[in-house]
């Protein structure tokens, strides 16, 4: 089969590389899990979301649907521990589903264990393609991450958590402009999970049917292109970069790289306090699945990186 493009170094880019079968393959999740097929994988995740949601919003003290912005689709849900306290860590978490499909309606996987530790968890809505563009996507949660700011000032630290297409939005906080928002946000870590950094190959994938990246769209909204020119916002601020060992060789990949350049001392001082961990024994499903359970290993990193 024809590669994709002869352009570009050998070995740097291995997807170039790939016919376009492999490169469909190696960008379909669902394609390498050990234990489910595909579709089977695909219905686990969603019942299980489904299921953590509905628990979520039986047994915890919610706001539901709040207003981030005055787009229909800029709503999030935040869900309370049971004792109240003026000052508490808020964790965001960004669903995944290659930004045109997943909802924060079957999305609230963590809020069990974290909400019993004392953590607030806000699970954030946003406009999917082809309603949503990248571009709006990438605007929608920069404003929910200064909503939840301005509304608690007095937070103990904000975390930011996505997974797969949404640990892309979540990295794409990195490079943000607050200055134009008002507001700092009090960002304490960021835990990307199983994510896209570099979206240009994505563009050669049935992906790009719905989501239409040209190169400079894709280049644009590439952290892994972006983020050694960025400043780190507090020189305390975590960066976890977590990839399943199931995950495909491409999702190995993108991790990877994404955590190299931000261990490397960049341009504009300094560099960002990264970390890498491949999870033992999980899919790119399960990696999030096992977050309902409160001694999963990503929820005993997450809860310590917030309480250390
Ligand atoms: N069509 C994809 C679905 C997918 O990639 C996905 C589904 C739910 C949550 C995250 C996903 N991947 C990246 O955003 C697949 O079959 O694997």
């Amino acid at each position: 089969a024809m590669a994709i493009s002869d352009v570009g170094l050998p070995g740097e880019v291995p997807w170039k590389k790939m016919s376009a079968e492999e490169l469909e393959n190696q960008y379909c999740p669902s394609q390498w899990g050990v234990r489910l097929r595909a579709e089977e994988a695909l219905r686990t995740y969603s019942q299980i979301g489904i299921e953590a949601t509905r628990r979520a919003r039986a047994t915890r003290k919610s706001l539901l649907h709040v207003p981030y912005g005055d787009g229909e689709g800029e709503k999030l849900d935040i869900y309370f521990p049971d004792e109240a306290a003026e000052a508490l860590p808020f964790f965001l978490f960004f669903h995944g589903g290659y930004w045109q499909s997943g909802s924060k309606d079957e999305s609230a996987f963590m809020v069990d264990p974290l909400t019993a530790q004392g953590v607030a968890v806000v699970i954030v809505a946003y406009d999917i393609a082809p309603k949503g563009t990248l571009d709006q996507m990438v605007d929608q949660v920069t404003r929910s991450v200064a909503f939840v700011q301005k509304q608690y000032p007095s937070n103990e630290g904000i975390y930011l958590c996505g997974h797969s297409a949404g640990a892309h939005l979540a990295a794409m906080m990195l490079l943000a402009n607050w200055t134009k928002h008002g507001v700092t946000p009090n960002l304490k870590g960021f835990f990307l999970v199983s994510g896209v950094f570099d979206l240009e190959p994505i563009m050669y994938t049935s992906q790009n049917v719905a989501l239409q990246l040209t190169l400079e769209d894709a280049q644009r909204n590439s952290p892994q292109l972006k983020v050694a020119q960025a400043q780190p916002v507090d020189p305390t601020c975590r960066v976890l970069v977590v990839v399943g060992q199931f995950d495909s060789p491409e999702f190995h990949r993108q991790s990877w790289e994404f955590y190299q350049v931000l261990s490397t001392r960049n341009l504009c001082q300094g560099e960002w306090k990264a970390s890498f961990e491949q999870l033992h024994d999980v899919d790119h499903f399960e990696i999030v699945e096992n977050l309902t359970q409160k001694d999963n290993m990503l929820t005993q990193i997450i809860l310590k990186t917030i309480f250390q």
